[in-house]
């Protein structure tokens, strides 16, 4: 049979022991006096020495000379002289005896000096403790039990077999795993405890005595009686992997302590009695320091034979016996030290598992494995479990931030989800007591016919705010071909064309597309800024005839989305600019080339409907005029596609036909079906603006010597027929004022053509107040501009477009050109709303469609501004804005009033106050010049050699 360690299979563990840990204890060390013999109470010795407690025995006979030596001691457990040796084996000795059957070796030791009672307590500890191991063997029947016997003594430092009768030494041999062994010893395997009886009385026969002057049968010799204990479950006997408790129990039964001058012995017996007890006080009084340094064992058969059971793998307890006498005083302090001393060594004990071959052989095998493989993975298996395992930890942190991540990510959409709803709440709230407001307000706004159209969609004004983007504004329901052309320099594309088709160009000259939104422009009424998403801008160079491409993958000329051959073979002729489609979605690129082709074809018309010479020279296409670089746009159209025109103006004799002018029901049908103009007064008459402003480009001078007149439309068509009245209207009268000066002489040279009726005559008053009588300008300028507020008021002009102009033609004398425009489309417009002209804005279908999209999108605006009032306005700015315009801080909903209150009368305090409000609201920031010319037409007199008259018309430089 093989022995482990602790290092055994779990299983094994369980099976047979608690723990085969060892667990570090103190020796159990006791004391025991005996009670005075005869031979003391014969000479009237005294007993010095009185256990006072279970545990302390004290010298009690205070001599002086004493003094310098303690008087109490203190073990585990001391026994006066009326203890029996049951006392002492039961609480001295049997627990620790006991371990053996546990598989826990024990050892027993009795030390004291000559006739202090050793042999007689060790017999009796000795005798109970077989009494009870067999006493656990027959309560323990589950298991089998093997128990053998072995005894020796050391004499002289000579190991004998006390069961051998040859009495030879003994030798003692190292083994590995077992320590010393006494080589040839005789173990006994005990029948039963007779047996062990036995063998115990030929120990006893066997052991070296000789009579001392203290003991007439006095133990020469340290005997040691070692009883081995196997025992195995007998349910596993049969099985390859049963194991055996082994251990040993060694009483131990030393000789006399004392000196030999004491003893009387002989000096070598004294001699070898001592150095063995010498080595054991050196081994005891080294380990009570602890482990550390050389522990002489080997000094000695005694250390050497019991190494294990001093501070080793063995549990071990020490009765020492002294004698109370005051004349073996001596001998009783020197074992109370040797017992002190013991009392601190610490031992180490364990289960002991034996396992039987088979099994010891498979688990040498598993160890081989195991170890097999550290040497083929370099790197221990538990240093790359490890590292696996930290692995796995990283990619589990990982995966958690990940899902982090993603929860937050969760969250926050959840959040916004959130307050996209709180807001649609509020919205709803707002949006009811907002109709309320506004249905309230209708009345309210001077009564106005709902057919008024509206002044934005007119004015050829849409407004750009990078708040707002593009505002722009519906045209009336045309039928199943309804198209609904948003012209502005945000490109508002809405894809569902179908049957409403939504889309924002800047039509013919410059675009800057900037912007699109995923749905309707109806869809998101709600908010003007929020469902616009930025695309791409699109630009119209000036010179070349490249088409840009920024972004899209590039169209082929097949594509119908491009502009044709034709289109791009013509700007390549006339070489003024050219288109650029980019980003477009293919349906709003087709509408706005069919746009633009329809504008062209339109100026054209118009232009051969005005002009005296039938064979003009060359007319400009809309898409020929020569344009600096595009900034914006903004116009509002009604449109059909060009081959509708096309179909219809040649069967109206080139004229727009009135299908056609009621789909662009703003003023097409105001539109003269002639006029007559005389062009040279015209040119003439350029001469008198000459220098008020020049900040144009200069026109090719190929356009003004073939054409001689140069005309640069507006971007929008409603611009284009306001532009061309006002034309009209200014050479009308001029001719009128040229009459009333005599200068018929001029106006005869030229040729006539008849003017429609129904142009009013607006003239150029302003203009010429501004020029010709600087001083009186001032106050003309605050007559225009209050009748322009007025006309607002009464055409429902968007709050943005008068603050825009409000605050950027403040008087100068060049603003006279932007108001004496404003004026007149303003009139016109108004004029137009009248019943007799009713027919011109309403559609087909009796619809009073410009005033009510007028109205809607006033509203559009006045929730605009309120929705911004929050975003733009501090509490206190809110605060002082509401005493200013006396809304009462109490009460609800007090943004939505006050945005219903601006720029809803005429007065200039109350005009005043809604413009800075207003542009506060919107982030306007004057530009000057650039700004201002977003209104439209730019007048600037042409400086050249020849009288002609020449209007260059510029985009909008909105940056
Ligand atoms: N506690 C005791 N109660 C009564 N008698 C005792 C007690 N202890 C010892 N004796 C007696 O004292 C005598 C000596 O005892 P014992 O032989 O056990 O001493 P010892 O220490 O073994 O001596 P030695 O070392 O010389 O062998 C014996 O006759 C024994 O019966």
């Amino acid at each position: 049979m093989g022995s482990i360690g602790s290092e055994e299979p779990a299983q094994w563990e369980k099976a047979e022991g608690d723990s085969t840990v060892g667990e570090e204890e103190r020796i159990l060390v006791s004391v025991r006096l005996r009670p005075l013999n005869a031979k003391e109470l014969e000479r009237n010795d005294t007993s010095d020495w009185e256990c006072i407690d279970r545990t302390t025995v004290v010298f009690k006979n205070n001599l002086p000379d004493r003094s310098m030596y303690p008087t109490a001691y203190t073990f585990d457990r001391v026994f006066g002289s009326k203890c029996g040796t049951r006392d002492v084996y039961e609480e001295g000795a049997k627990e620790v005896a006991l371990s053996v059957v546990s598989g826990i070796n024990a050892t027993i030791f009795a030390y004291g000096q000559t006739n202090s009672g050793k042999t007689y307590t060790m017999t009796g500890i000795t005798e109970y403790s077989v009494a009870d191991i067999y006493d656990h063997i027959k309560r323990h029947e589950e298991r089998e039990f093997i128990l053998k016997f072995s005894a020796m003594e050391i004499y002289n430092e000579v190991v004998r077999d006390l069961l051998s009768m040859d009495g030879s030494p003994l030798r003692l041999l190292d083994d590995p795993e077992r320590g010393t062994i006494v080589e040839k010893l005789t173990e006994e395997t005990l029948r039963d405890e007779n047996h062990l009886k036995e063998l115990l009385s030929t120990c006893e026969a066997q052991r070296q005595t000789g009579e001392t002057s203290l003991n007439e049968m006095s133990s020469r010799s340290h005997q040691i009686l070692r009883l081995t204990i196997e025992s195995s479950a007998r349910e596993l006997l049969n099985r390859n992997s049963s194991s055996t408790l082994a251990a040993t129990v060694n009483f131990v039964d030393l000789a006399g302590s004392e000196r030999a001058s004491q003893t009387g012995v002989r000096l070598k017996e004294g001699c070898h009695i001592n150095r063995s007890l010498l080595t054991l006080g050196t081994v005891i009084r080294k380990l009570s320091k602890g482990r550390n340094g050389h522990i002489p064992y080997r000094d000695s058969k005694l250390t050497r034979i019991l190494q294990s059971s001093l501070g080793g793998n063995a549990r071990t307890a020490i009765v020492c016996t002294m004698s109370p006498a005051r004349s073996h005083i001596e001998q009783s302090r020197n074992t109370l030290l040797f017992a002190s001393c013991a009392k601190q060594v610490v031992t180490n004990a364990q289960v002991n598992v034996v396992m039987s071959d088979k099994a010891l052989v498979k688990h040498l095998q598993r160890e081989v494995f195991r170890l097999e493989s550290e040497l083929k993975y370099p790197g221990s298996a538990s240093c790359s479990s490890h590292f696996e395992a930290l692995r796995d930890k990283d990619a589990q942190i990982e995966k958690m931030e990940r899902e982090i991540k993603g929860l937050i990510q969760q969250r926050d959409l959840a959040q916004s989800h959130l307050k996209d709803l709180l807001a649609t709440v509020d919205d709803d709230q707002a949006s009811r007591q907002w109709h309320e407001l506004s249905h309230a307000s209708v009345s309210h706004v001077h009564n106005m016919p709902e057919d008024v159209c509206s002044i934005s969609g007119t004015s050829g004004v849409a407004y750009q705010s990078s708040e707002f983007g593009s505002i722009s504004f519906d045209a009336p329901h045309q039928s199943n071909n309804e198209y609904h052309v948003e012209l502005s320099d945000k490109l508002d594309i809405v894809p569902d064309i179908s049957p409403r088709h939504s889309v924002s160009s800047s039509m013919s000259t410059g675009m800057i597309l900037q912007q699109t939104r995923d749905k309707s422009f109806e869809a998101s009424s709600n908010d003007f800024g929020d469902h616009y998403r930025e695309v791409r801008c699109i630009e119209i160079h000036a010179l070349g005839t490249n088409i840009i491409e920024e972004f899209n993958p590039p169209l082929t000329e097949e594509s119908d989305d491009l502009p044709s051959q034709t289109d791009l073979d013509k700007l390549e002729d006339t070489g003024p600019q050219s288109v650029s489609y980019a980003f477009l979605r293919p349906e709003t690129e087709q509408s706005v080339k069919s746009i633009s082709e329809t504008i062209d074809d339109f100026i054209k018309t118009c232009l051969d409907d005005m002009s005296p010479w039938p064979t003009m020279p060359k007319i400009m296409t809309f898409r020929e005029l020569p344009l600096t670089r595009s900034r914006s746009c903004r116009a509002s159209l009604m449109t059909t596609s060009s081959s509708f025109w096309t179909e219809e103006a040649e069967q109206h004799d080139g004229r727009p036909p009135m299908n056609f002018l009621n789909e662009f029901p703003v003023s097409l049908g105001w539109i003269p079906r002639k006029i007559s103009v005389p062009l040279n007064d015209i040119k003439n008459e350029a001469h008198s603006f000459e220098g008020s402003q020049n900040t144009e480009e200069p026109i090719p001078s190929h356009a003004i010597e073939d054409q001689n007149i140069r005309i640069v439309p507006e971007e929008d068509i409603t611009n284009v027929s306001n532009f061309f009245s006002g034309v009209v209207q200014m050479a009308q009268s001029q001719h009128q004022k040229e009459l009333t000066d005599d200068q018929e002489t001029r106006w005869a040279q030229v040729e006539e053509f008849e003017v429609d009726k129904t142009v009013k005559d607006v003239g150029v008053d302003s203009v010429l107040y501004s020029i010709e009588s600087p001083s009186r300008w001032p106050i003309e300028f605050q007559r225009k501009q209050q009748e322009i507020i007025e006309l607002w008021h009464a055409c429902n002009v968007s709050l943005v477009h008068r603050t825009y102009f409000f605050l950027l033609f403040k008087g100068d004398p060049s603003d006279s050109f932007y108001l004496e425009v404003e004026n007149r489309r303003l009139s016109f417009l108004r004029n137009t709303s009248l019943p007799e002209h009713s027919n011109m804005i309403v559609a087909e279908d009796g619809r009073t469609i410009m005033s009510s999209s007028s109205l809607r999108y006033l509203r559009r605006e006045r929730q605009m501004l309120y929705k911004q009032m929050k975003k733009k306005l501090s509490l206190e700015e809110r605060i002082t804005i509401y005493s200013k315009w006396r809304i009462a801080l109490n009460m609800k909903q007090r943004s939505l009033r006050l945005a219903q209150l601006v720029w809803t009368k005429t007065d200039m305090p109350h005009v005043r106050e809604s413009a800075s409000l207003v542009a506060k609201l919107i982030g306007f920031q004057e530009q000057g010049e650039a700004l201002k010319e977003m209104f439209g037409l730019s007048f600037i007199p042409q400086q050249t050699n020849h009288r002609s008259f020449s209007f260059t018309y510029r985009k909008s430089l909105l940056m």
